[in-house]
């Protein structure tokens, strides 16, 4: 493995479930990557993909789903990667972080004896060594008294506590990549920062990277380094956190952002989304967002577009109107219906709308980011 190798390169991933009703595409052409160490969110509305995508990465998908596209960790393709192989490397190399303990958590066995178990399933020691293990690693994730606490069922542990318990079984073999799919939304918010706090102190110690599914953009804006917005199967903007949400070049996040409470918005009012997320199995023509987009034009419709380059360190968005968005006064406006009457056709709403400025020259947007990519040490 050379040092420039990404931890994790996902090209052109899909994923397909055939059902009674037709194929559901739940995952469509996403590709990013991760490095070591790199704290990833990914966002967006329910039903967007974000469980299946992880879920993949973890070789976890039932029988019945189609998968296309490359995942490869640490330079090894995962996808059709079957038995031995592939439990090497999940809970070992790669470990997942559920939103319910009980999904990783047996009621029946202590909490000791299942952290010990899943050190033995990797490492072939002695029965202490892996107990001392399991000590050990509770310890890590800030549990008291770790010693008493290894010998007590998950029903004695808090909810808190018993999160933490999963999390010191995800990194009990020291994983390069944890995926942790809401793995806060069923805590109070204090034992949520702690949790989270525990989680950054482990990359940190650790260098592990890990990989943040959530609907909470607090968490987002608080935890990750970089953040992945889907919508409708696939990502419509990645880029670093600060610049997606201080610049959002998609008109779904800028809704996202807007719609979802989150630290940011205190004292702002709150502003759905009009409509409802598109059927995957039955996806509009062209972006999956124009049925909903207050930008959205003829051309919108036509053909999906492209995930494009709209900012410097990997910003991209998937969106035609971008530069449109870009030169926006009031961008948060655009969703703000009660403030500027219902809409009803958003395509009628951007046309009349004397604010929209006309885009810029495509090639000089591009030029002009070639400039400022120099500019950026
Ligand atoms: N086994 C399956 N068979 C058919 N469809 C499925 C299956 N698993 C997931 N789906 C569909 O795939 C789509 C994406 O689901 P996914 O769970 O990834 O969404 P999500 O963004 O994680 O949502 P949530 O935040 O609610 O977990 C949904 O429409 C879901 O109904």
């Amino acid at each position: 493995m050379t040092t420039s190798e990404k931890l994790l390169t996902v090209e052109g991933l899909g994923v397909d479930f055939p059902t009674e009703d037709g194929v559901v595409h739940a995952v469509r052409g996403v590709s990013f990557e991760l490095d070591r160490g790199e704290v990833l969110g990914i966002v967006g509305e329910s039903g967007s993909g974000k469980s299946v995508s992880s879920s993949a990465i973890m070789g976890l998908l039932p029988k019945t789903a189609k998968v296309s596209g490359s995942i490869a960790f640490k330079g090894t393709e995962i996808v059709g990667l079957k038995g031995r192989a592939l439990e090497k490397i999940r809970g070992n190399d790669i470990a997942m972080i559920f939103q319910d303990p009980m999904t990783s958590l047996n009621p029946v066995y202590t909490v000791g004896w299942q952290l010990a178990e899943a050190y033995r399933a990797h490492h072939a020691v002695p029965k202490k060594t892996a107990w001392e293990k399991a000590v050990a690693s509770l310890e890590q994730v800030g549990i008291p008294q770790p010693d008493r606490r290894a010998k007590q069922y998950p029903h004695e542990f808090s909810g808190g506590m018993r999160q933490r318990a999963m999390i010191a079984m995800a990194i009990i073999n020291d994983p390069e990549l944890i995926i942790a799919d809401e793995p806060t939304t069923a805590l109070d918010v204090t034992v949520q920062a702690q949790v989270l706090e525990t989680l950054l102190e482990i990359r940190n110690l650790t260098g592990a990277a890990i990989m943040m599914i959530t609907h909470d953009l607090g968490v987002v804006a608080g935890m990750v380094d970089r953040v992945q917005v889907m919508y409708g199967g696939t990502v419509v903007e990645s880029g670093q956190v600060n610049t997606v949400f201080e610049s959002p070049r998609m008109p779904y996040t800028v809704g996202l952002l807007g719609s979802i409470p989150h630290a940011g918005l205190i004292g702002q009012r709150l502003t759905p989304i009009k409509g409802a997320p598109p059927s995957l199995m039955n996806l509009p023509p062209g972006c999956a967002f124009s049925p909903r987009c207050p930008l959205v034009t003829d051309d919108c419709t036509t053909a999906e577009p492209e995930l494009l380059r709209v900012g410097v360190d990997g910003h991209s968005a998937r969106c035609i109107r971008w530069e449109h968005l870009a030169q926006h006064p009031e961008p948060k406006k655009l969703f703000a219906h009660s403030e500027i009457g219902t809409v009803e056709n958003p395509a009628e709403l951007a046309a009349a709308d004397p604010s929209l400025p006309v885009a810029e020259d495509l090639a000089a947007v591009e030029a002009r980011i070639a400039a400022e990519e120099e500019k950026t040490p």
